[in-house]
């Protein structure tokens, strides 16, 4: 059993949802998940309390958010010593081609070399396009990039491209290797 943190940043949700379902698969193996998000962690917040931490960021114009990569920043000597796993959420990672995986794991890796990580652990997640979220102009824009990579573009429904197997496969791997 192993106390876990999990520290994530999203802007639409669905990074969130995805270290939900990873907290629910720790926990079920017997782990302690506890879920951040890292734009507002509590003041006395230390990695020093956990035995293993699990970090997810989302994609957004080419980055992920900022305070995911400031709060690995500053944490990197925790981070780079404990047991860790880094997933990046994004559409890229959903357009289904060698080209598009390649760029959604170049993002992953550019967030890592910038910090200075090392994680044991990472993977590429693909996230959702959530219309229903979005103002005029984002809805206008995410339809343009949708249609281009082949997703979905009626804009009056969300859609979901994450792999709930895949995310429960990652937690799962990663859950045993703490055994
Ligand atoms: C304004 C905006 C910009 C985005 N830019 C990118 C991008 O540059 N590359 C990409 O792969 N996905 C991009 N996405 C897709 C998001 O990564 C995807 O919707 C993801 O599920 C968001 O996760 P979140 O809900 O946890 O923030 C963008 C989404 C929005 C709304």
């Amino acid at each position: 059993m192993a106390r876990i943190a999990l520290v994530y940043g999203t802007t639409e949700g669905q990074t969130a949802t995805i270290a939900e379902r990873m907290a629910d698969v720790l926990a079920r193996a017997g782990h302690e998940p506890t879920l951040y998000h890292a734009e507002h962690l509590p003041a006395d917040f230390s990695l020093s309390d956990y035995e293993a931490v699990v970090v997810g960021a989302s994609v957004h114009l080419g980055s992920h958010q900022e305070y995911v990569t400031r709060f690995v920043a500053d944490h990197v000597d925790d981070l780079n010593r404990l047991p860790a796993a880094f997933f990046s959420v994004s559409l890229t990672a959903a357009e289904g081609s060698d080209e598009a995986w390649a760029t959604a794991r170049s993002l992953l890796e550019d967030f890592l070399a910038e910090t200075g990580w090392e994680p044991d652990a990472t993977a590429v997640v693909p996230g959702a396009l959530k219309y229903s979220q979005y103002g005029t102009l984002k809805r206008f824009v995410m339809k343009r990039i949708a249609k281009r990579a082949g997703g979905g573009t009626d804009t009056s429904q969300n859609y979901e491209y994450t792999d709930w197997d895949e995310v429960e496969s990652f937690a799962a791997a990663f859950g045993d290797a703490l055994d």
